[in-house]
Order: structure tokens, then C-alpha cells, then sequence
């Protein structure tokens, strides 16, 4: 419901996006320079609510596989951290590489991770929809996690298992009871802030990013998977694989980036 792909681009997974943007001066993602970030005392700790329960379906949009949940309620709620509204959880999605040694979206201190988790929420105080949200300034806040190969993360293994079924672009399947909290960090106290835009089509410049310090840990063998998964349709004689599908980081055009700690 949350997402009718805006535009599936032809040009190579790795976004460039197209070049002039409205305004254009708050593109993400971006390099996070530590020692640049400034430390915000009024920042809070992030309020996340989530209900397994409103968990619906896991798909292959062509560019990612998004796990959709039903955003007409209040059941997953984002508050406090930067935030002065209540924003919904609509969706989360990763960004991956074809090896272990690139496929985060932002980096910090120029440091790739092998993968970054969003979970995209829109502001529900002042929107009806996530579609009209998602043009307004401050209507959608993601909170970004950074993946490191290492142990096996159990509370993923349940969404790598339904992977195989959603192979090829645009194919959906049901998918319920998941918790997206089990795929936050222990600490989510510790973050990054900053305003910025959507990493895909139409690029518009409606987020507060929220990216965790703390990563998250999946096994080599569970990232493969997120591999195996196919940027194209069934039917296209040329099937290609799904890996490489993050943005270019973007000039930071003067904006600060604030962090939640020292
Ligand atoms: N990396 S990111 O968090 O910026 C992001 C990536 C993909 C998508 C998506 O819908 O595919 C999204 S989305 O769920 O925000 N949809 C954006 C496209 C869209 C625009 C307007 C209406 C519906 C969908 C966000
Ligand atoms: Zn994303």
C-alpha cells in the first residue's frame, strides 16, 4: 500500500539519480564525519512501538525487497529521538553489495558496510497518507542500520526463508507476525540525525535520517541470500542479480549532522 514504485530506472542499479533535483541541496545518503557531527543535548531517546501482528506481505520491487506493514493504524509508532510527531512504520528494506566489502547506502568516516537496513516511517500527525508524506518537508523519517557479517541473526532467518519465494521483480508473497525491532541495535540511544532525501526515485527531499552508531550483526550465508534475489522479472530472457542497489553518497551541501552522544 505504501509503495507503488515511482519509477523503475533503467539505468545502472548503482542510482545516480537524475542529476538536477528540485532544490537538490539535501540529497542522502552521505558520509557521516564523526568528528564533524555536533553533539545535540536536546536529542532524545527514539520511542519505537511495533505490532508483529500488522506485519503483511515481503516483496520484490525491482530494486529491493520491501516487508510491508499496515500503516492505518497506530500500532508502529516512531517518536521522540529528533522527532516532534508520531510517524508510522510503513515499510523496511536493505541495500546490499555483490561482496561483503561494500553495499551500505551511508558511511562513516568513509567506512562501507556490507549492508543498511531502513525502516521507513511517515508523519501521521500531519499527513492521512504515506503518498502525500512522502513530498512534504519533514514527512517521512528513516532510521538507518548498518549490517556487519558475523553471527548468524536469528530474528532474520524467518525473512531469508521467505526470500527464494520472491525471487524475480514484482512478486509478493504474505507474510506476517515479524517483529522489525528484533532487527534494531541493543542500543538505540546513540545515533546520527540529519535531513535529507530518499536514496531511490523521486529522490525527494522529505526525511530526517536517523542512523544508528550500534550495527547489527547477520552471517555470511543469510547476506548470500539477500543476493540470490533478482532485479528482474520472470518472464526477461536475462535475469540479473539483485546487488549493488545503493546511491552514490551526496554533497552534504552545508548541513549539519548531529549526534545523540559524545
Ligand atoms: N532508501 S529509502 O529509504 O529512501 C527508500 C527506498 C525505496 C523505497 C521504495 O518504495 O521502494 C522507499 S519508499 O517506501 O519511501 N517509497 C518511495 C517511492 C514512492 C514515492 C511516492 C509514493 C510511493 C512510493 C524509500
Ligand atoms: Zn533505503
Amino acid at each position: 500500500r505504501c509503495n507503488l514504485t515511482a519509477c523503475s530506472s533503467k539505468m545502472h542499479p548503482m542510482w545516480q539519480g537524475p542529476l538536477a533535483v528540485p532544490g537538490g541541496d539535501r540529497q542522502s545518503p552521505i558520509d557521516i564525519v564523526v568528528r564533524k557531527s555536533v553533539l545535540d543535548t536536546e536529542l532524545k531517546p527514539l520511542k519505537t512501538t511495533y505490532d508483529p501482528k500488522t506485519c503483511q506481505q515481503i516483496w520484490n520491487n525491482g530494486y529491493s525487497f520491501l516487508v510491508e506493514y499496515d500503516d492505518t493504524t497506530d500500532k508502529n509508532t516512531l517518536k521522540g529521538g529528533p522527532l516532534q510527531d508520531t510517524f508510522r512504520l510503513c515499510q523496511f528494506h536493505f541495500h546490499w553489495g555483490e561482496t561483503n566489502d561494500w553495499g551500505s547506502e551511508h558511511t562513516v568516516d568513509r567506512r562501507l558496510f556490507p549492508a543498511e537496513l531502513h525502516l521507513v516511517h511517515w508523519n501521521a500527525d500531519r499527513y492521512s497518507l504515506f503518498e502525500e508524506a512522502v513530498m512534504e518537508d519533514n514527512g517521512l523519517a528513516v532510521i538507518g542500520v548498518f549490517l556487519k557479517v558475523g553471527k548468524r541473526h536469528e530474528g532474520l532467518q524467518k525473512l531469508v526463508d521467505a526470500l527464494p519465494t520472491i525471487r524475480h521483480k514484482d512478486s509478493v508473497v504474505e507474510f506476517t507476525c515479524f517483529d522489525p525491532g528484533c532487527l534494531l541495535p541493543a542500543n538505540t540511544d546513540d545515533y546520527w540525525t540529519y535531513h535529507g532525501s530518499l536514496t531511490t526515485p523521486p529522490l525527494t527531499e522529505s526525511v530526517t535520517w536517523i542512523v544508528m552508531k550500534q550495527h547489527i550483526e547477520v552471517s555470511h550465508d543469510q547476506l548470500a541470500v539477500f543476493r540470490s534475489l533478482l532485479f528482474t522479472s520472470a518472464e526477461e530472457e536475462v535475469q540479473k542479480s539483485m546487488v549493488n542497489n545503493f546511491r552514490v553518497q551526496q554533497p552534504l551541501r552545508g548541513r549539519t549532522v548531529r549526534s545523540s552522544f559524545t
